[in-house]
């Protein structure tokens, strides 16, 4: 998948898709890593036969030209450029390469998954890529059955004559546009007015002040959304349509007070938002589940594993909420889907969602077999189309947007009372220079620092003080920083608990510039 996700438009990059559909492997990264790195062709030629073809030409002999890579791009303008020479790549390694044109990342996950084990593996002669109505049909289709009343075991909100549910949509000015069009289309007869903005038609540009990533991370209304009334449903895809966040315009007021509370500074007069991040859809899909569960014919859960997987940022609320309220079990890992998706996978149900809105839900096949087993049994039904609602593969905006929107419809919920699932602590999150953020290693999920020697015993020292206090410092993945996260019964303590940790981590981890 050629794309920058969420990143500004000059960005290039590229995700790649296993054949079952999943990303990456890990042990690949290094392989990744030198291939990105090497300084010229001659280069990369070396690195390909010495660490990429020996291995493939082992596994698969001389079925090499049976083989066939699946290429999908974003919007961006280096798009086509870049697309040629992915395509004429492949060829040049002896195997078939096909595009799938310009897709969501998780569009392309699925139409790999499907081409080697849907309808279309079994019944191509040759190497075929399943259409992308493929995708539509699954997805669409669980949400029309799930959304219909008949099927329905929870309470179901009439909406056939009422007014439609009108959802304004930040597509990023990215893939994510055209493809939620034939979305659009579909929703529109059942009550659901989808409204398109950032499409790319205006001349707006990818990622520029839109797009999920721009709304979670600056609490903004995107650009464009002058005319969308305060207090509307409104939704926020990234560049590459695999992140989703949910969030509604707030009139200057009260924004300034949210503001207050959130970060105890400056109130300025702009617009705000109230946001639901990843953290709230995933408590959402967790409360809908459980309801769906509990209806179960007796001793159908038995033995099966319910995980719900979060990070470290996930608001420590929403932990003690899925803890004390769900009862269900959390695990925690380091940050990156990479590896929510492997706990979540490790489970027969495993929900998972980063903050910033990557995230699904994975249903085992041992689980799915068992709810056919049920076979009419209405909420075993349904919830083998909510295995085909959410994209088995990745985390998928177009498929979390569906999720939402079916849960919401049929508790006949408001935003504000999914917001009032439970009520976020306040936090603070900080990002310091060091001279080398490797000096810094963590355990325990990242949430506890092993060097520099002496920080953990002084961040625990200053946690220990502070009511509801908790906080942690690991370095990024993706930025040349250390990153601090702290939160506590009030914005005031969250903040100076951060700045005491980041004040900690600058004096013993050797803190580049001037002192937090
Ligand atoms: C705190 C934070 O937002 N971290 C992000 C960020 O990782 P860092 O390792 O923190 O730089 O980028 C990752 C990739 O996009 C994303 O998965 C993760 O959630
Ligand atoms: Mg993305």
């Amino acid at each position: 998948m050629i794309t920058a996700s969420h990143n500004p438009v000059a960005d290039n990059g590229v995700k790649m898709v296993e054949p079952d559909g999943g990303m990456l492997p890990q042990a690949f990264e290094p392989v990744a890593t030198e291939l990105a790195n090497c300084q010229t062709d001659d280069d990369v030629v070396a690195v390909l036969r010495d660490m990429v073809l020996g291995q493939a030409q082992q596994a698969s002999g001389a079925r090499r030209e049976n083989l066939t890579v699946l290429v999908g791009h974003d919007t961006r303008p280096s798009a086509p450029q870049l697309l040629e020479a992915a395509l004429a790549g492949i060829r040049a390694l002896g195997v078939h390469a096909h595009s799938c044109g310009c897709v969501t990342t998780p569009q392309l996950h699925f139409l790999v998954y499907e081409s080697n084990h849907g309808a279309a593996a079994s019944s191509s002669e040759g190497p075929a890529a399943p259409p992308l109505q493929s995708y539509y049909d699954t997805i669409l289709g669980a949400f029309l059955e799930l959304a219909s009343p008949t099927t329905s075991t929870t309470s179901t909100a009439s909406t056939s004559e009422s007014a439609p549910m009108v959802v304004y949509v930040d597509c990023a000015n990215g893939v994510g546009a055209a493809q939620l069009k034939p979305v659009a289309e579909a929703l529109a007869g059942r009550g659901i007015e989808l409204r398109l903005r950032n499409t790319g038609a205006g001349g707006g540009q990818l990622n520029h002040r839109c797009g999920a990533d721009f709304v979670q991370k600056d609490r903004l209304p995107p650009t464009e959304w002058e005319d969308v009334p305060d207090g509307a449903r409104c939704c926020s895809v990234d560049g590459d349509a695999d992140r989703l966040v949910y969030f509604s315009p707030q009139p200057p007021a009260e924004a300034a007070e949210a503001a207050e509370a959130k970060d105890g500074g400056s109130a300025a007069a702009a617009r705000g938002i109230a946001l639901w991040d990843g953290d709230k859809v995933a408590m959402l899909a967790a409360v809908f589940i459980r309801d769906l569960m509990a209806q179960l014919p007796a001793g159908l859960m038995d033995g099966v594993r319910v995980c719900c997987v979060q990070t470290a940022y996930a608001n420590g609320a929403s932990t003690a909420y899925l803890r004390d309220v769900l009862q269900l079990p959390t695990v925690c890992t380091p940050t990156g889907v990479k590896y929510l998706h492997e706990a979540a996978h490790d489970a027969d149900l495993g929900i998972y969602f980063e903050s910033n809105g990557h995230g699904t839900v994975l249903f085992s096949k041992g689980l799915r077999e068992r709810l056919q087993a049920a076979g009419e049994h209405p909420a075993a039904k349904e919830l083998l189309l909510l295995s085909r609602l959410i994209n088995q593969t990745v985390g998928d905006a177009i498929s979390g947007l569906l999720l939402v929107e079916l849960i919401l419809r049929r508790k006949a919920w408001t935003l504000a009372e999914w917001q009032a699932l439970y009520t976020d602590l306040p936090s603070r999150q900080l990002k310091l220079k060091v001279a080398d953020r490797a000096a810094i290693t963590t355990t325990d999920a990242e949430r506890s620092c092993v060097t520099p020697p002496g920080l953990q015993a002084a961040i625990d020292e200053a946690v220990a003080k502070v009511p509801q206090g908790r906080a942690f410092a690991r370095p990024s993945g993706t930025e040349d920083a250390v990153r601090i996260y702290a939160e506590a019964a009030t914005q005031q303590e969250a903040d100076e608990l951060a700045r005491t940790v980041a004040q900690l981590v600058y004096d013993k981890a050797g803190g580049v510039g001037p002192r937090p």
